[in-house]
């Protein structure tokens, strides 16, 4: 698969050319009859952290979860227009969303490890991904290590996963997406059930993870996306004849730019915390 070369999200400001890894072209999301998110075209850069922000219900998650089919799941929901991840329509008729998820993992908002050993929470999906037994300890290992955590369980590794405090819960659960070797780490509110201290260590991580991963991160907290993303996409929600609201991108642009300097009067409002 070839990847493109584009120019950068802020293409009208700037003439830096970087390279896209997953690109939406006019992605429209229906729950039912119900649109949420309407006509979305964005570029991915590859190995950036990328922050969806916005108000409650504009449609952040919903876009997050195309990004590796996970709206599928969701009986009723209709994906319009095109996502592609390395030039490759991942909606197209041969495309097993399986091998998407392989390539493009998710992070939830509440840590959800697997009720079994801090070992198995990562030997579990690299054994169904075809990792060898044999090179289980080391993937193990490296998992760990890569989500700041080997230190902390290296001497417990066979105690249940749920014994570990939320924070470390939420790294083990990176460490188990990373372990099968994505490109991309879709990570959806990871630390809005954890403490100032844990929240620090998941954004200190994401930093680092950035040398080898894609993040695409859904905050609420705009700190978060200034310290962490090197680009920032606002939403916003508008309502429609009916009273019912869809979702659409307002600005995409280097975060530094949205928040100092946006272009759009209502990213200038809602960065200044005076809605939403
Ligand atoms: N499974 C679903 N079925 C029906 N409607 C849904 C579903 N999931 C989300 N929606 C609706 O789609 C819209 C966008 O929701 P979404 O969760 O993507 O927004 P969000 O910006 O991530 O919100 P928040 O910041 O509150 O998490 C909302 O109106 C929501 O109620």
């Amino acid at each position: 698969m070839n990847s493109d070369t584009i120019d950068t999200p802020n293409s009208r400001n700037s003439s830096t050319t970087q390279e896209a890894i997953l690109r939406t072209e006019n992605v429209s999301v229906t729950y039912g009859s119900f649109q949420a998110l309407r006509g979305v075209s964005l570029d991915i850069p590859k190995n950036q952290v990328v922050a969806f922000i916005g108000p409650s219900g504009c449609g952040k998650s919903t876009l997050l979860r195309c990004f590796n089919r996970l709206n599928d799941l969701i009986p009723g929901t209709k994906v319009g227009g095109k996502v592609t991840y390395q030039g490759v329509d991942i909606y197209g008729d041969k495309v097993d969303p399986v091998q998407v998820r392989r390539r493009i993992g998710m992070v939830f908002q509440k840590p959800n490890p697997f009720p079994k050993s801090i070992y198995d929470n990562i030997a579990f999906g690299a054994k169904i991904n075809g990792y060898k037994k044999s090179e289980m300890d080391e993937i193990v290992e490296r998992s760990l290590r890569q989500a700041a955590l080997w230190d902390e369980v290296k001497d417990k590794l066979k105690e249940s996963g749920l014994s570990l405090s939320g924070g470390q819960q939420q790294r083990l659960c990176i460490a188990r997406t990373v372990a099968i070797e994505p490109d991309v780490v879709l990570m959806d509110e990871p630390a809005s059930a954890l403490d100032p201290i844990s929240t620090r260590k998941i954004e200190e991580l994401i930093q680092e993870l950035k040398e080898n991963y894609t993040i695409v991160i859904v905050t609420h907290n705009m700190q978060q996306a200034t310290r962490v993303a090197d680009f920032t996409a606002f939403f916003n929600a508008e309502a429609e004849e009916g009273g019912k609201r869809f979702g659409y991108l307002v600005e995409y642009d280097r975060t530094e730019a949205i928040f100092n300097n946006p272009r759009e009067e209502y990213t200038r409002q809602y960065v200044s915390g005076k809605f939403g």
